[in-house]
């Protein structure tokens, strides 16, 4: 009979790549001070026997790195992988263990160009494994939960953090000393609770096999860089970025995506100059940026990223711009993504 019940488990592969689920502080009273990327996947999965209750488990270390240093070569390189896995008829489900700090850009990346509706599940930890009150073993069970259930399928990326199952869209790092760090404006999907999953809501945005992005067919990702204002912001930051080769400029602005007008001119120019300039906003609990509310996009053939945070619409800007330079479509892509 064990057998049997061996042989249903769902098979997830846990692809890691360091971060503070796999950090190590001194001491158990160091819950903030510690070095991140310390601890190898095969311990990982040692340190969790109940992983084995849920699924057949096997590990792969893709990097071993504290994810603020990830390059575009990075998110290459672990799309690939995960497209290989999904693939694969012996792959049910993939976690991704990963630092917390751009979880949000991978789980965006992945979202958009993995052709697949296996679960593929991203998780890190606030807390080193070495801390009390460590999240990262309990995150990391949730992750292998909803990887192996059926229900995750087709839903996109996901993360599972503080017990919530979050769009890989939506979600973003809101606090960085909390354990509740990871929230998005319209809420979570579901709860994971004891190993099971319970859903409330769906992805609305276009994602994963309905996607007409694909993680096979891009080479390389090009250079879209962010620009961050405030008042009394000069052109400096946008000048300098274009001229090192910057395609796109996402606007970090204020409120509405606004732009200073100490500025306007310069980024009236660089669009001329073919510059896409792509208008987000830095407001803390979640941006959303009206088409020529705050500024005549239209007149100025400017580019706005709806809900996505400065540095979701780097992702999709830079996916995007493997497709089209067109900005009407780059706009449509803002809106279906
Ligand atoms: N909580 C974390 O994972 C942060 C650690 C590190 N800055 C990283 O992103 O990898």
């Amino acid at each position: 009979k064990e057998v049997q019940t061996q042989q249903k488990l769902a098979n997830v592969v846990i692809l890691a790549t360091g971060g503070t689920i796999a950090g190590a502080g001194a001491s158990a009273a160091n819950s903030a001070t510690y070095q991140a990327a310390k601890v190898g996947i095969e311990q990982l999965i040692a340190d969790v026997p109940q992983l084995s209750q849920l699924a057949n488990v096997r590990g792969e270390q893709v990097m071993q790195i504290a994810s603020e240093s990830i390059t575009n070569d990075n998110l290459l390189q672990l799309g690939r992988r995960v497209a290989e896995l999904a693939d694969s008829k012996d792959v049910d489900g993939i976690v991704i263990t990963h630092g917390t700090d751009t979880l949000e850009e991978t789980a965006y990346f992945l979202n958009l160009v993995e052709k697949t509706d296996k679960p593929i599940i991203v998780v890190g930890s606030m807390r080193p494994g070495t801390a009390m009150s460590a999240d990262g073993m309990l995150n990391l069970y949730n992750a292998v939960a909803v990887a192996s259930s059926k229900e995750a399928r087709g839903k996109g990326v996901l993360v599972t953090m503080n017990d919530e199952i979050q769009s890989g869209r939506d979600v973003s790092k809101m606090i960085n000393i909390k354990t509740e760090a990871f929230k998005s404006a319209w809420g979570p999907l579901g709860m994971v609770v004891e190993g099971k999953s319970y859903w409330f809501r769906l992805p609305a945005k276009r994602h994963t096999l309905d996607s007409e992005f694909d993680i096979k067919t891009i080479k390389s990702l090009p250079d879209v860089e962010i620009a961050y204002s405030y008042g009394n912001v000069s052109d400096t930051a946008y000048k300098a970025l274009a001229q090192s080769g910057a395609k796109a400029i996402i606007h970090a602005g204020t409120g509405n995506g606004a732009v200073s007008s100490r500025v306007v001119p310069t980024l009236q120019a660089l669009r001329k100059d073919g510059v896409q300039i792509i208008r987000s906003s830095h407001v803390n609990a979640g941006g959303f940026v009206l088409r020529n509310a705050e500024q005549p996009d239209d007149k100025y053939d400017w580019v706005v990223a709806h809900d996505l945070n400065p540095q979701k619409a780097r992702i999709l800007a830079m996916v995007a711009l493997t497709k089209t330079n067109d900005s009407k479509e780059l706009q449509r892509m803002f809106w279906e993504y």
